[in-house]
């Protein structure tokens, strides 16, 4: 695009040119009109002289030739006295020609028209009585003066105009003619002298008809004719005496100026024209030369102009080019995050960007400009002391003209306050010359901080900032080395909080967070220097005890820590109060690596929780032992589970009213050969090792399908009750299990009851119950285990949709006997029947139970008195034996 320069500059050559064009024509105008007023000037001067010298001559001869009519005697106008007096005439009329030099002569011509006297020659016999001048005035007497047509003389064959008054006697009758023929080439002479140029004209013509008399140049067969356009005439015919005007000759066609003038009374006009081409031929050289010199000019303006602009244009270029480069740096050195300094050979600043400013705290750049840049900012050595000026390595480099670089270095601030920094000083290079340095700066604080955080976190926990299992590992072998060497003992506690499930589930993982926080501080509180406090997860903790004497001598120190744990923690306005179970092992008795001391003082504190929580426990073999036959457990379970040789023996459930079966409940066995071993030997090792999991899936698929092969065996449906492990809701995806197994087996729901405890309920969470609620809404039967041993909200078993509650037998065994048992158990029966919910009595055993509870208004019972749990085949009797009208016999098979 055309910059505003060029379109100025543009515009002024072209209004440059229009002016220059202005003025020349101006110039040339006002040359031209001058050359024309001169061309008219100088032609009107020349007829003007001309007119005078004609008139002059013609006046002359009419006043001569008058003077001769009027003293010419009559008397001597006749052959007869010719020859008497021509002698004196002839001399007489010489004399008077001579004075004539543009008269061919006088002559006197008798009224026959005889010459009679000429003042040239005589004649002998000569006669114009044939001519015009005679003809006119012999026949006209009024006419006194005659000019006659241009003709050539008889006697000299000149070309003459004839110039002839009358001779009349005393009665006026005509008597001749006096007469002189003037001598065109005499004209023709006194016109060539005049000057008008290559192509000018002279003529002169009559100003009756305009009829030429003579013309120079001379043209041929044009004398005595007159033209078909000639303004000159036009103009003395309406009366003009005298004129200039311009116009194309009708004989040449040759653009003139004239100017014309009568010649007095005389029927004559002399004319003069200049021709244009003449009087403007320097004006044309003039235009010419004007108009080159002014393109040639105006060119070299142009191409100066040109030049002008391009070199303008380079400038503006190699400006913008500049600024450009600038604009490009700034914007390089502004962009960066990286601090940049830019120094001259002292040091001094001389740039810097917004980040080297907002790094050091300077508001402007003008605060760093010109200040010794490196004893303003480098004054300490990373450590912080102060550092010499002579030691700084940016100003050694830049004396050297040597980079130099530095991992991690402090800058001082503005306030004051350190930077950390990792920098590079490169020396500015300028025509081969060192002239300073740049100094390019991070600031890496936040970097180290965070590295010194992710160390920090790689071996602390995140939430209590206590030391984690790794680091655990770390100052146990720096403490298991000096108890080495000082031959004392290192113990390791495991920690682990009682009921901290409870206040995680019940008041929200937040608190929960805040009690593991609160007890990590009161925990560290509560160590010696050199002890160790950490967070293995969860509520677990580890304690590295060093300088222990004996097992008995830890005692104490348990004791201590733990009566230190039992203090309330204020959190969020809760008072909660927590214990702890410990287990200790020691270095180098109970092991000699980490892994192995963890693991025993693990198992002390799975004895101390057995032990009924708040407790330590030292590890001991007969532990080891016992955890090592868990292990074996395990592994056997996983095979027999894997072999199937889980088998399901289920226990009538009865009425109280009719004795009518109703339903039974599926017990699990492990068929272990010939034995049979009991759940209570293997489930608590199934839930605490999650195979609870796989096992109740296998149970429920099982108890749906032999459920289902005795619906079509009996009138009445008889209900399946499963027992469900609080690790099942926890672990397992027990809405799909259930679901699975009544889509298998095709059993309906309303025939499979799923049995929980008031324990399980109390420790779930809002997600386990909503399960709850989905399983509920599937049709299935829900019952609550051992009601009685917990804290159950009625209502909220009621919005659960429970239908059962199974009354623990801890209340039922003793119940004749024990009256606060009975109490509780028509408590049970009677808030149970307000929230229609069924009761069901657990171990009866007797008839006198089972009368007890049916004058309670208890619906079912389950029991030895009615029937062991049984296998499969024999619950097949059993129910036939019931269909057919047979009683059941209490405690019978
Ligand atoms: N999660 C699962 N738990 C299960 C499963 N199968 C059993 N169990 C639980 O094991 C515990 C022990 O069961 P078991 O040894 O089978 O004992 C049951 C009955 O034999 C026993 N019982 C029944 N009547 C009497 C009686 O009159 N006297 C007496 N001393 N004992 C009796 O009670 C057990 C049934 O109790 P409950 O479940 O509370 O109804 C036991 O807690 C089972 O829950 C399983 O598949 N999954």
């Amino acid at each position: 695009m055309m910059q505003r320069a060029q379109r100025i500059s543009i515009v002024f050559f072209l209004l440059l040119v229009m002016a220059t064009a202005a003025l020349i024509a101006f110039l040339l105008g006002t040359a031209y009109v001058e050359k024309q007023h001169q061309a008219e000037v100088n032609v009107s001067n020349v007829v003007s002289v001309l007119e005078t010298r004609l008139e002059a001559t013609l006046r002359r001869s009419q006043a001569t030739l008058e003077e001769l009519a009027r003293t010419t005697s009559p008397a001597l106008m006749s052959l007869a006295v010719r020859a008497q007096h021509a002698p004196a005439i002839q001399r007489e009329l010489a004399l008077r020609a001579s004075h004539f030099p543009e008269i061919v002569g006088l002559r006197l011509i008798d009224a026959h028209g005889n010459v009679l006297y000429a003042s040239d020659f005589l004649l002998p016999q000569s006669s114009v009585h044939d001519r015009s001048y005679f003809k006119v005035l012999q026949q006209h007497p009024q006419q006194t003066l005659f000019f006659s047509e241009v003709a050539t003389g008889r006697l000299s064959h000149t070309r003459q105009l004839f110039i002839a008054v009358p001779i009349r006697d005393s009665r006026g009758s005509f008597a001749g003619v006096a007469m002189a023929p003037l001598d065109i080439a005499y004209f023709q002479k006194l016109f060539a002298a005049v000057d008008l140029g290559p192509h000018g004209v002279i003529t002169l013509r009559r100003s009756d008809d305009g009829r030429l008399v003579l013309r120079l140049p001379e043209l041929a067969d044009t004398v005595n004719r007159s033209l078909h356009y000639n303004p000159m005439q036009e103009r003395i015919a309406s009366g003009a005496t005298q004129g200039t005007l311009r116009y194309y000759s009708d004989v040449d066609h040759v653009e003139r100026i004239y100017a014309f003038r009568r010649i007095g009374d005389y029927p004559f006009y002399v004319g003069a024209g200049i021709a244009s081409r003449d009087f403007l031929a320097s004006w044309h050289a003039t235009l010419l030369g004007t108009v080159m010199a002014s393109v040639m000019v105006l060119l070299a303006l142009g191409w100066l102009l040109y030049r002008l602009q391009r070199s303008e244009v380079r400038q503006q270029d190699a400006t913008a080019d500049l600024q450009a480069s600038e604009d490009r740096f700034q914007l390089l050195i502004n962009s960066v995050g990286e601090g940049i300094c830019g120094m001259d050979r002292d040091g001094r600043c001389i740039f810097s960007n917004p980040a080297a400013r907002r790094l050091l705290g300077y508001p402007a750049e003008r605060a760093l400009l010109g200040q010794d840049l490196l004893s303003l900012i480098h004054r300490h050595a990373p450590d912080g002391q102060p550092l010499p000026a002579a030691h700084c390595p940016i100003r050694q480099a830049l004396r050297h003209g040597r980079s130099c670089h530095a991992d991690d270095d402090v800058f001082t601030c503005a306030d004051g306050g350190l930077l950390t920094v990792r920098y590079d000083a490169y020396p500015l290079v300028k025509d081969g010359r060192d002239i300073g340095a740049v100094l390019l700066f991070q600031d890496i604080g936040e970097g180290k901080r965070q590295q010194q955080q992710i160390a920090f976190l790689a071996h602390h926990d995140a939430l209590t900032g206590l030391p984690n299992r790794m680091l655990a590992e770390d100052h146990f072998r720096q403490l298991a080395g000096l108890a080495q060497r000082q031959g004392s003992m290192l113990a390791m506690l495991f920690l682990d909080l009682d009921g901290f499930k409870t206040i995680n589930d019940s008041l929200g993982h937040d608190v929960g967070d805040e009690m593991l926080q609160a007890v990590a501080r009161r925990l560290s509180s509560l160590l010696r220097e050199h002890d160790t406090a950490c967070r293995l997860g969860g509520d677990e903790f580890l304690l590295l005890l060093p300088g222990i004497a004996s097992a008995e001598a830890l005692l104490p120190v348990i004791g201590r820590i733990l009566h230190g744990l039992e203090a309330p923690f204020t959190l969020r306005n809760h008072q909660l109060s927590t214990s702890a179970s410990i287990g200790a092992a020691l270095y180098p008795s109970d092991g000699m690596d980490f892994t192995t001391l963890m693991k025993k003082a693990d198992t002390a504190m799975y004895h101390a929780k057995d032990a009924g929580r708040n407790t330590c426990r030292l590890f001991d073999e007969a532990m080891h032992v016992e955890a090592q036959e868990m292990l074996r457990l395990r592994s056997q379970f996983l095979t027999a589970l894997e072999q199937g040789r889980f088998v399901l023996h289920f226990q009538p459930q009865l009425r109280l009213g009719d004795g009518r079966v109703l339903g039974v409940e599926a017990l699990v066995r492990w068929q272990d050969g010939d034995s049979l071993i009991p759940p209570a030997q293997f489930i608590p090792m199934a839930e605490s090792s999650g195979l609870i999991v796989p096992l109740g899936e296998w149970v429920l698929h099982e108890a749906c399908r032999q459920a289902m092969s005795w619906q079509s065996c009996y009138d009445s449906p008889v209900v399946v009750a499963v027992n469900l492990s609080a690790v099942q809701f926890k672990r397992g995806n027990l809405e799909q299990a259930v679901a699975s197994a009544l889509a298998g087996s095709g059993l309906a729901p309303q025939l499979l009851e799923l049995e929980l405890t008031e324990t399980t309920l109390l420790h779930q969470t809002e997600a386990v119950l909503s399960t709850l609620r989905r399983l509920s809404q599937l049709g299935v039967r829900l019952a609550i285990d051992d009601f009685g041993t917990g804290y159950s909200s009625l209502a909220y078993l009621k919005r659960l949709a429970v239908n059962t509650l199974k009354i623990d037998q801890s209340f039922i065994r003793n119940l004749s006997g024990d009256p606060d048992d009975a109490n509780i158990v028509c408590a049970i029966i009677e808030m149970a029947h307000k929230l229609q919910l069924q009761t069901l009595a657990e171990g009866v055993e007797s008839a006198q139970i089972a009368d007890l509870l049916r004058q309670m208004g208890c619906d079912q019972a389950q029991g030895y008195y009615y029937s062991r749990p049984l296998p499969i085949a024999q619950l097949h009797a059993y129910l036939r034996r019931q269909q057919a009208g047979e009683r059941t016999q209490p405690g019978g098979r």
